[in-house]
């Protein structure tokens, strides 16, 4: 089982795939060669490769996960719920979308969202997944786990017992599992990043435990993984266009699902931020816009190629399509953004720029929010401009949102695109994610649309760290009832709060146009914002 990869209308031409084949690129990149991307990414390179070896590297993972599924089946614990961000969540996500098992993923600091997790105590079994083991997000879910078990009347041995945890050896999340007495710690292999983790003990331990065939993945990754040596294997025809469309001018990638039946569910949301994070650095990088469908606004435009996982490449030119089971299309995803990044001349193993708002979101809890006043109130949504945006905006026009977002989409400059950023509840606020295409209607423009704080860390890289070239809309919500933060100073509407001003902080930094919207109402407000938007 592998790849099958097509392309309608775009050639690779020789001067992107000639220094390929004459450097050997597909087999020194199988024998894990560090030199691949330039003497600068070296160090990182040389400790980042491990995931080439994990189709058979994570099999002696498989019996152990199918045992300890059975044990917590036998004890009543048939609800699993996965505390981590990005590289920590999102492919176990995929699995099980695609196995069409329930897994419960709480990659959010929104406090109906975490509130709403912490539900069916007496069955759940929390698996918190950390590859640093200090993320601020899914350090506090799991202190809302522990404190709501111990509300529930559990003592700390049985406490210890709902809990498995993965994370690298010797972090401090791998600490708190020995204290806490967690039922299992999976230590995951150290060479391998966060976004390269699918086929790790990050992507498997959830999936499995969710019911998932981990076993059958790992076999469909082999299948691609004997043919990654060869100069012309499927995977590096991949990576090759999606480098050839970059030096063409086609820089944002519209990840589009299969038609008409999408085996994938949720993986363009898995190689957003692979792509994402991997490329947008240094100033230049290629913009994944996840799309709805292969007709729905944005797949298509000057500097858009079109991708499908799981299906063939649409008669849309140009277009790629990329046929295969999941397995396989990770490794391969995988394989093909490492070589895209060689021919971008980027390091495509390093996040450089994502620290910068986490670290605004630490002073930001520290010293208190910033005092900010809305421009004006209308309906159920406070308007926020920053940056002059609003200087000519008559915002006491009975439609002065639509013409607060006229403003911002006006700001986008050529070539540039439009991120939304939705700090809402995912579940229950997931009206708003149709914002996306009904902006890309208006707009000649990529949209994207991610939730907050879950695309920091994904396409948070290449906002702060790519092409300066978005606008930004930041959508924030009133919270009708906020939680705490065991044992913090802090409760997750205010961490959510400071998410979100930390970020406004770093986009502000490098004068990019933000709008913020906040919802006083969130359904009345995504329903009032939907009509403007249109
Ligand atoms: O697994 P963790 O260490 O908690 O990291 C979760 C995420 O954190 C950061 O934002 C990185 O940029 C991501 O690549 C990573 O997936």
């Amino acid at each position: 089982m592998s790849l099958e990869f097509t392309t309608v209308g775009l050639d690779v031409p020789a001067p992107v795939r000639a220094p390929l084949v004459e450097d050997d690129v597909a087999a020194r990149l199988v024998r894990k060669d560090p030199t691949l991307w330039g003497p600068d990414a070296v160090p990182e390179a040389t400790v980042r490769l491990g995931w080439l070896d994990l189709p058979a590297s994570s099999r002696e993972l498989v019996s152990r996960l199918a045992e300890l599924r059975t044990e917590l089946v036998a004890a009543g614990l048939d609800r699993v719920v996965l505390c981590g961000m990005g590289g920590s969540s999102l492919a176990p996500e995929v699995i099980c979308r695609a196995a069409g098992v329930p897994l419960v993923v709480l990659d959010a600091t929104d406090p109906g969202q975490v509130a709403a997790a912490l539900t069916d105590l007496d069955r759940t079994v929390v698996v918190v997944s950390s590859k640093s083991g200090g993320t601020i997000e899914t350090d506090s879910q799991r202190r809302a786990f522990v404190a709501a078990f111990a509300e529930a009347g559990l003592d700390e041995r049985e406490i210890g017992a709902r809990f498995v945890v993965v994370t690298d050896p010797g972090s401090p999340l791998a600490d708190i599992a020995a204290a806490m007495g967690a039922r299992a710690v999976f230590l995951a292999d150290p060479t391998v990043g966060g976004r390269y983790s699918a086929l790790s003990a990050f992507g498997l331990v959830p999936a499995a435990l969710a019911g998932a065939d981990v076993g059958a993945l790992l076999a469909e990754a082999e299948g691609l993984a004997e043919q990654l040596s060869a100069p012309d294997n499927p995977a590096l025809e991949l990576g090759l266009a999606l480098g050839a469309g970059f030096r063409a001018g086609r820089d944002k990638l519209a990840l589009a699902p299969a038609a008409p039946d999408n085996t994938l569910p949720g993986f363009g949301d898995w190689a957003e931020q692979l792509i994402a994070e991997s490329t947008g650095k240094q100033g230049r990088g290629i913009l994944p816009v996840v799309v709805e469908d292969i007709g729905a606004p944005g797949a298509r435009g000057a500097d858009v190629l079109l991708a499908v996982a799981g299906g063939k490449a649409p008669p849309e030119e140009p277009s790629v399509g990329v046929a295969g089971p999941l397995g396989a299309q990770f490794l391969g995803w995988e394989y093909a953004t490492a070589v895209t990044g060689r021919i971008l001349g980027i390091n495509p193993f390093d996040q450089p720029n994502v620290t910068e708002s986490k670290e605004n979101t630490r002073r930001i809890l520290t010293e208190g929010l910033p005092e900010e006043r809305p421009a004006a109130t209308i309906g159920a949504i406070e308007v926020h401009g920053s940056g002059g945006l609003l200087d000519r905006v008559d915002l006491s026009a009975h439609d002065g949102v639509a013409l607060a977002l006229d403003a911002l989409l006006a700001s986008i400059p050529p070539r540039g695109y439009l991120a939304v950023m939705a700090y809402l509840d995912r579940e229950r606020d997931a009206a708003a994610a149709a914002l996306r295409a009904v902006l890309a209607r208006r707009t000649e423009r990529a949209v994207t649309f991610g939730w907050g704080p879950r695309f920091l860390h994904s396409t948070g890289q290449y906002h702060k760290g790519g092409p300066q070239l978005g606008a930004f809309l930041q959508l924030t919500g009133a919270v009708a009832q906020d939680l705490p933060v065991p044992d913090r100073p802090y409760s997750f509407g205010a961490l959510q709060a400071a998410q979100a001003a930390g970020d406004r902080a770093a986009l502000a930094d490098r004068g990019r146009p933000l709008l913020r919207l906040h919802l006083t109402d969130r359904a009345a407000g995504i329903e009032q914002l939907r009509s403007a938007a249109s």
